[in-house]
């Protein structure tokens, strides 16, 4: 039922931090570097949850960095989902899936049921179709499921579309949450995914969805910062969730202390900057 969950924990945390599982073998630290990738990735994110467990609200594996290593690679997946659960930490399973109708709720079924994520990220470019399902599947669950569509993303050509056309079509894509989604506490239980690279973007479509709760990325690596979040903030001055995912995963780059080490710090001084800033859920 709706983003409850995601959001109780970020509460209970006093953290609007999503730490982001974004394993890219060759970035891992020399310890990691002989294994297999299928092995080297369980065990390099294991030591990430266990690192940013304290700091983090919920936790954001990207699907395809799992997809590529093929059927090992779900395995760890499905691994990984059950071990930040057994932590605590609500999963956003970012597949940004986008086909429609019974293809959607195959893709809900396993998302959502299987694989057992908290949330998943969908493309709502397919119309209400590709977003309905998913919808559908969280809210037959007690467990507190949701479903975060993208509506302004963070990335450089993102305007290329989403501003190509009047009405631009992060407009658009608002409403269509707007109508999809049912309230369920404090928010609606389709949430948005609003990029930290335009606030001014960030700002109107908070206009368009004051009752939403925004998963924002864009932080971090990307070059966003607190005072970019800060425009997407609701009337309560909460409903923001933060994704980082490269610059917490991979901290010991920059320290060359153990990775887990450097991830933890970062996942801390990420939470202390928002929370600093007033970034709340
Ligand atoms: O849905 C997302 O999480 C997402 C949406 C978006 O607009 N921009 C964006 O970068 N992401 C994801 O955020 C992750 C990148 O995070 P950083 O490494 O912190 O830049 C990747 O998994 C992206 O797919």
């Amino acid at each position: 039922m709706g983003l409850r969950a995601l959001a109780q924990a970020a509460r209970r945390k006093e953290s609007p931090l999503v730490v982001g599982l974004d394993p890219a073998p060759l970035r891992f630290p020399g310890e990691l570097r002989d294994l297999a990738e299928a092995q080297a990735t369980l065990e390099f994110c294991l030591g990430i949850l266990e690192a940013v467990e304290p700091y983090a609200a919920a936790v954001k594996p990207q699907v395809a960095f799992f997809e590529r290593l093929g059927p090992e690679g779900m395995k760890v997946y499905a691994a990984l989902v059950s071990a930040a659960r057994d932590l605590g930490l609500p999963v956003i399973s970012d597949a940004k899936r986008g086909d429609i109708g019974p293809v959607a709720a195959a893709y809900a079924e396993a998302h959502l049921r299987l694989y057992g994520a908290t949330c998943v990220t969908v493309n709502p470019y397919m119309g209400s179709d590709a977003v309905l399902p998913f919808l559908e599947e969280a809210r037959r669950r007690d467990a507190g499921g949701g479903v975060f569509a993208l509506v302004a993303t963070s990335n450089p050509s993102s305007g290329e579309i989403q501003q190509a056309t009047d009405p631009p079509l992060h407009e658009v894509a608002a409403r269509l949450v707007a109508n999809l989604g049912q309230r369920d506490g404090d928010y609606l239980d389709c949430g948005a995914v609003v990029g930290a690279t335009r606030p001014s973007i960030g700002r109107r479509v908070r206009e368009l969805l004051p009752d939403a709760l925004f998963l924002t990325p864009g932080y971090g690596a990307q070059g966003g910062g607190a005072p970019e979040v800060v425009p997407l903030l609701d009337a309560r001055g909460a409903g923001v969730l933060v994704n980082s995912s490269r610059a917490i995963l991979y901290a010991h780059e920059k320290t060359s202390t153990d990775y887990r080490h450097a991830a933890s710090e970062a996942a801390r001084q990420a939470r202390d900057d928002l929370r600093h800033a007033g970034v709340r859920c």
